[in-house]
């Protein structure tokens, strides 16, 4: 996911900005003629029938419903109103099966597992990520084995997210130590940099250029939220007419001597390991990780070792900046929770002391506010069926995208209490979300109504350094500063989203911090 994130979502939102009057001809056709096509395949095989689909135009079918500028996440649920849990839709050549209960979450992520085990990957990712060998779009197999394996049992398990914490610790108390007291500011921009600082330090320590990866990265992130032509019209692919997989080759190309620079540095240089190297006896960097277990060398290929380092360096930045970003927003427009917030905080941290990763497991609240953040602002989980099978009673062709709509099924008033509202409570004991055995990934008590990290295999790799991160950077906002809303928010936060990659707020969060911490505990930050 460097872009997991791009393919974990759909391309469907590509479609309404292409949807010319001379494109629709296009696709009316392309989706007539798979219409027939895979319905006389259906009635031959006597297979159970497809999902039903939102009424259209005759021959157009789905497409019309995409004219319009509603979110996909927010038209899909009320398809789901209107349809059922389970429906199709058609857009050119391509069949998506939307599903949007937890029964129908658990058989695609967990009963037909291996039907579903892989991702349709989209062209600017196969360019950015190494023609695709990153573990998000590399096919099940002993190549994504031991990735997974090398990513989630090694650098990212518990010893390796302990063993880099000085690194990202760093970074983060460097970078509210900058921080202009009593200035609007973006939080989703601040939040992005605090995450970017900390990762390239847990992964490379000192050894790469901040600013260069970092702008690197961003781009990388923005063209995978735009929307391609060439996703959805293969037979354009070939003219890149938006030009986004040549400039996707370009950063890859940037990105790629960054990384190799650093090999070069630790692996050609006569491997001395030094302190910046993000090396010493405590901390340890991931990168370093890596080599010493020998996690590396049963890569396949030097090639496979960069994408898995991108994966970590990239992959989780901008989701964990929107969730950070969100759970703001949430909190400044809630006294009640936000009052439980600094209540912890100050019980927990004390104003005199900085928040450390080991004040981390007893932010029990700060905790909830981020489960309950990840429920209601987290969307889609895409998969690919790579064999014909069933789900629901209805049959799921070949080559589907099915789309899990973790969106519903987070705000569905028939497994959680006031559903819409945010309530950070029902993760703690005896919440409706019954933690502590609820959990991120589907399981638990959980019974699938609670997705925000996927599910399974193939669920997300990076959902411990997410957890840690998105935990230690909104606690250590929130007991560094006090933080208001801008003038000019008209006192009031607005919570209108859009879907680009993943769900963003319309209006990015713009808000003042002004100092919190007892001055003792201050020389660190103004240091
Ligand atoms: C708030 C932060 C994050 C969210 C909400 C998130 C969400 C997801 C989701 C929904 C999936 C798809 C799961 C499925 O198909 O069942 C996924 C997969 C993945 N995520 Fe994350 N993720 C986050 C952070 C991260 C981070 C920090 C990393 C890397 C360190 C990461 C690496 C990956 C990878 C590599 C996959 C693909 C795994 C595979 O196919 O084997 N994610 N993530």
């Amino acid at each position: 996911m460097a872009s997991a994130a791009a393919f974990l979502t759909t391309p469907l939102h590509h479609l309404s900005p292409f949807l010319t009057t001379t494109s629709i001809a296009a696709i009316t056709i392309s989706a007539g003629i798979c219409y027939y096509l895979t319905a006389k395949r259906s009635n031959n095989n006597k297979q159970p029938p497809l999902p039903p689909e939102p009424r259209g135009a005759p021959v157009l079918g789905s497409i019309p419903m995409f004219l319009n500028r509603t979110p996909i996440h927010r038209k899909f649920t009320a398809l789901s109103a209107e349809y059922g849990p389970i429906f199709k839709v058609r857009v050119g050549t391509k069949l998506y099966i939307v599903v949007s209960s937890p029964d129908l979450a658990k058989q695609v992520l967990r009963d037909n597992e291996s039907v579903f085990s892989s991702r349709d990957v989209p062209l600017v990712v196969r360019a950015c990520t190494y023609g695709g060998l990153d573990l998000a779009c590399i096919p099940m197999g002993p190549d994504w084995a031991s990735m997974r394996k090398a990513a989630v049992g090694k650098a990212l398990s518990k010893a390796g997210l302990d063993g880099c914490y000085e690194l990202r610790r760093r970074e983060v108390v460097k970078l509210l130590s900058e921080l202009e007291v009593g200035k609007p500011v973006g939080v989703f921009e601040l939040a992005q940099e605090v995450i970017w600082n900390a990762t390239l330090g847990m992964v490379w320590g000192g050894d790469v250029d901040y600013e260069e990866t970092r702008e690197v990265g961003n781009r990388m992130l923005r063209l995978l939220g735009k929307p391609n032509v060439s996703d959805v019209f293969p037979v354009l692919a070939r003219f890149d007419l938006q030009g986004i997989e040549r400039e996707g080759k370009e950063v890859a190309r940037r990105f790629d001597r960054t990384v190799s620079a650093v090999i070069e540095k630790r692996l050609g240089g006569g491997g001395e390991k030094k302190e910046g190297d993000g090396v010493n006896n405590k901390t340890k960097d991931l990168f370093q990780v890596l080599l010493d277990s020998g996690a590396a060398s049963s890569l396949a290929s030097m090639a496979h070792f960069k994408a898995l380092l991108q994966d970590i360096a990239v992959a989780g930045n901008e989701n964990i900046s929107r969730m950070i970003e969100w759970a703001m927003s949430e909190l400044l427009n809630s006294d009640r929770a936000m009052k439980s917030v600094k209540r912890e905080l100050d019980e927990m941290v004390g104003l005199d002391s900085l928040v450390e990763d080991h004040h981390l497991r007893d932010l029990k609240y700060i905790d909830a506010v981020i489960k309950e953040t990840c429920r209601l602002h987290l969307a889609l989980v895409t998969r690919t069926a790579n064999q014909t099978c069933t789900v629901g009673g209805f049959t799921v062709p070949q080559g589907t995208e099915v789309v899990v709509n973790g969106w519903a099924i987070h705000r569905d008033p028939q497994f959680w209490d006031e559903a819409s509202e945010f309530r950070p409570e029902r993760f703690l004991d005896g919440g409706d979300g019954r933690s502590p055995a609820f959990d991120f990934m589907g399981g638990g008590s959980s019974g699938f109504r609670y997705i925000p990290f996927g599910s399974g295999r193939r669920g997300c790799a990076g959902v411990n350094l997410a957890e840690r991160m998105m935990k230690y950077v909104l606690a250590s906002f929130l007991h560094c500063f006090e933080w208001k809303l801008a003038d000019g928010e008209g006192g009031v936060v607005d919570f209108a989203d859009e879907f680009a990659l993943l769900i963003k707020k319309k209006r990015p969060l713009i808000a003042v911090p002004t100092p919190r911490l007892l001055a003792s505990a201050r020389p660190e930050l103004l240091a």
